[in-house]
């Protein structure tokens, strides 16, 4: 886990391998990894300010145990005046050679105000935890207000959320919910998106989450499978190709939406994610999916690139990108989704319609990338979002002609999409 593997699939596999831990254990533990990583430019700033640079730490194990320790003092809001039992506890499965008096003197020394930044972007940086280069790209992008927003929100556990099934049942579904005494709400973001409040996780022990009825799925990402509708809304019994399917989140949607009438051929680069696909694809028994090689895009009317991307979008999920994220990568993202784009294009039949989506907040994998296609596909017309999402979803996620689902407004993680029509 602190070797630098990325943090989501370190984490799996350590839990996969901690025998004796319980559920709610568990569950602590992967918050707990989380925060370090998503507050680690703060934790290690008040480290510094105490006389405990992250570097002069004995082994990384110490740097984490200071880590927590100030994390506990500054973030849980609670009466930290001393070591907790699981930092005292010596033992092998948690190497370390840093004493109980430092770790004392971590929690219970006067924290002073660390000299702050001249530049507003760098106090940005600091305050909410991210590079300064990333913040100073984002801030050439975003108005103040804006700007500070998404950095608090992707500082944040973003919390689950769900997709009901069948679309349009989104009222039955929460009371259903009440009624095996889980607490949701609806989240009016997007027309099938529901918040659990109760943050026990009983809602996977529930007959609702059971039976299918509901797909955790971010709400931004279901705003994407909503704009691959057509102008007036139903997708029965069309095909859609969803080029870059990975492990099918957004297949399931699109799957509803065509329904057993229609068609989705699901591809991937990635074989791995693709067997995810079709697992999740059988679980949910939708018939109407398959997994053609190569796929014939030419037979579909809504193709959707969900594309690679650097995941900016998606940092309060996976906090570790931040720190591994570097400028040169997402230029070469960039150029990965202007050839995705040309190649599918090439295939695309007299009207059908492209989809071109990302969980970047970055410009330069988004509108750029959809301009610079623009520019030399005249053939291809853009067409707005908002021409197929409701009043409430548009005041709250459109941005020009395209879909920009940005935390806070859209709770959860940051998305994109533009539509883009053959006309030609
Ligand atoms: C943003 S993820 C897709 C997430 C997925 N649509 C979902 O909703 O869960 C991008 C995917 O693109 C795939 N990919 C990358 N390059 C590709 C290519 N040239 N052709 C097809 N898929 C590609 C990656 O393997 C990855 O699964």
């Amino acid at each position: 886990m602190l070797s630098g593997e990325p943090l989501k699939a370190a984490l799996a596999n350590a839990l996969r391998d901690a025998d004796g831990l319980g559920g709610q254990e568990r569950r602590f533990a992967a918050l707990v990894v989380r925060e370090l990583s998503r507050h680690q430019r703060l934790l290690d700033l008040a480290s510094r300010t105490l006389g405990h640079p992250p570097g002069k730490l004995g082994l990384k194990e110490d740097q984490a145990l200071v880590r927590y320790a100030l994390w506990r003092r500054l973030f849980c809001g609670e009466n930290w005046s001393r070591i907790g039992p699981e930092v005292r506890l010596p033992g092998p499965v948690r190497p370390r050679t840093i004493k109980d008096d430092i770790l004392q003197n971590v929690v219970e020394s006067p924290l002073s105000e660390p000299p702050l930044p001249d530049s507003h972007a760098e106090r940005l940086a600091v305050r909410y935890s991210f590079p300064n280069w990333l913040v100073q790209k984002l801030a050439q992008a975003y108005p103040e207000e804006v700007l500070e927003g998404l950095l608090s929100s992707l500082d944040e556990d973003p919390g689950l959320h769900f997709r009901v099934r069948p679309p349009g049942t989104r009222d039955a579904v929460l009371a259903a919910l009440i009624e095996e005494g889980v607490a949701a709400e609806a989240v009016l973001a997007a027309p099938d998106a529901v918040r659990v409040v109760d943050a026990s996780h009983r809602v996977f022990e529930t007959r609702v989450m059971k039976t299918g009825r509901l797909q955790v799925q971010d709400v931004g990402s279901q705003l994407i499978s909503e704009v691959c509708r057509p102008v007036g809304g139903s997708m029965t019994g069309l095909t859609v190709a969803d080029v870059c399917a990975g492990a099918g989140g957004k297949t399931l949607a699109l799957a509803d939406f065509v329904g057993p009438s229609g068609k989705v051929l699901a591809g991937d680069r990635s074989r791995r994610r693709l067997a995810e696909a079709r697992e999740r694809v059988r679980h949910f028994s939708l018939r109407q999916v398959a997994f053609p090689q190569p796929m014939p895009l030419s037979e579909a009317d809504v193709l959707l690139i969900d594309a690679p991307c650097s995941g900016t979008g998606s940092l309060a999920r996976e906090p570790d990108q931040k720190w591994k994220l570097t400028a040169q990568e997402i230029s070469k993202f960039q150029t990965t989704q202007s050839e995705l784009l040309e190649e599918v294009s090439r295939q695309v039949k007299h009207g059908a319609l492209v989809v071109y989506a990302t969980c970047s907040v970055l410009p330069e994998e988004d509108e750029a990338v959809v301009e610079a296609f623009l520019a030399k596909h005249p053939e291809f017309t853009l067409e707005p979002v908002s021409d197929v999402l409701g009043a409430e979803q548009s005041a709250r996620a459109v941005h020009g002609p395209y879909l920009k689902a940005l935390p806070p407004r859209v709770p959860g993680g940051g998305f994109f999409a533009a539509r883009l029509r053959r006309t030609r």
